[in-house]
């Protein structure tokens, strides 16, 4: 069964900040959707209420029908809600492979951490964990360094294997937030290039870019937000060509 995730009508301010001011989006299970817009736009915020992170002071959050407002972050997590960060943020501590590993928490009945004691099912899974993680980063290209830590990989790799943890855990919704920054050209294109591969009719994947090149490739269709507004829904050619999105964004100084 598919389920789109259905944002209305968000209002979110903080203090006299109003950050988002009504936007209204279908997120469509099935497509890989693109949500740009200048510096400050309100693209993290929207992501942050999608995730739990921030909670609007009005408007609905719906996901197959479920009104998700109210619902801590792990309870979203728990329905498949999975998100990556400007920043990268992995373990330093842990392997490249344990790294991908914690992705798997809300997949294995014993949990994550059963999976590093040394009782026979905790064994059991950690080897089960530890061939799924090894999976997610071949997509990536990245199975080779599974035992080093994130601190031995270049900065493009490292993002990468934020991406693989993010997907391991095969997600309902997977928000990726500026995937491809800091990426170079042939980094860029294993990224796009993994995540054609992860459409599916279950998954809402929806990514904020500023690489208008990858968006406008990789996107099915584009929400364009500007002062915590939609100004404009469609397609990369719609988008491309809407003179609202040219005279605010694309005809910008931001990218
Ligand atoms: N927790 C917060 N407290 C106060 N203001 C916030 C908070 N989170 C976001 N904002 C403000 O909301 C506005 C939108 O920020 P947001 O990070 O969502 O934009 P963005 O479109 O993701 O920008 P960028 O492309 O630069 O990442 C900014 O003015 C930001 O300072």
């Amino acid at each position: 069964m598919t389920a789109n995730l259905i944002a209305r009508d968000i209002q979110l301010s903080f203090g006299g900040i109003k950050v988002l001011q009504g936007p209204s989006l279908e997120l469509h299970a099935g497509e890989i959707t693109g949500l740009i817009g200048p510096n400050g736009a309100g693209k993290t915020s929207l992501f942050n209420c999608l995730t739990g992170a921030y909670d609007p002071q009005s408007g609905s959050i719906t996901f197959g029908g479920e009104e998700l407002r109210g619902k801590p972050p792990a309870a979203r997590a728990a329905r498949g809600i999975v998100r990556s960060f400007q920043t990268v943020a992995l373990c330093p501590d842990l392997t490249v492979v344990e790294n991908v590993m914690m992705g798997l928490a809300r997949n294995y009945h014993s949990g994550w951490l059963n999976a590093f004691l040394p009782l026979p099912r905790g064994r059991r899974e950690q080897a089960e964990m530890r061939a799924e993680a090894l999976k997610a980063l071949e997509g990536f290209g990245l199975a080779h360094v599974a035992d080093e830590f994130p601190g031995q990989l270049p900065p493009g790799n490292q993002r990468l294997v934020e991406i693989a943890r993010a997907i391991v855990g095969k997600p309902k919704v997977l928000l990726l937030d500026e995937p491809a920054a800091g990426l170079n050209n042939s980094e860029t294109r294993d990224l796009a290039a993994a995540l054609e591969r992860l459409v599916a009719p279950d998954l809402v994947m929806v990514v904020v870019e500023h690489d208008m090149d990858l968006v406008m490739s990789l996107c099915d269709r584009i929400h364009v937000l500007n002062f915590g507004q939609l100004v404009a829904s469609g397609t990369p050619e719609e988008v491309r060509s809407n003179p609202e999105v040219i005279r605010i964004y694309l005809g910008g100084d931001d990218d």
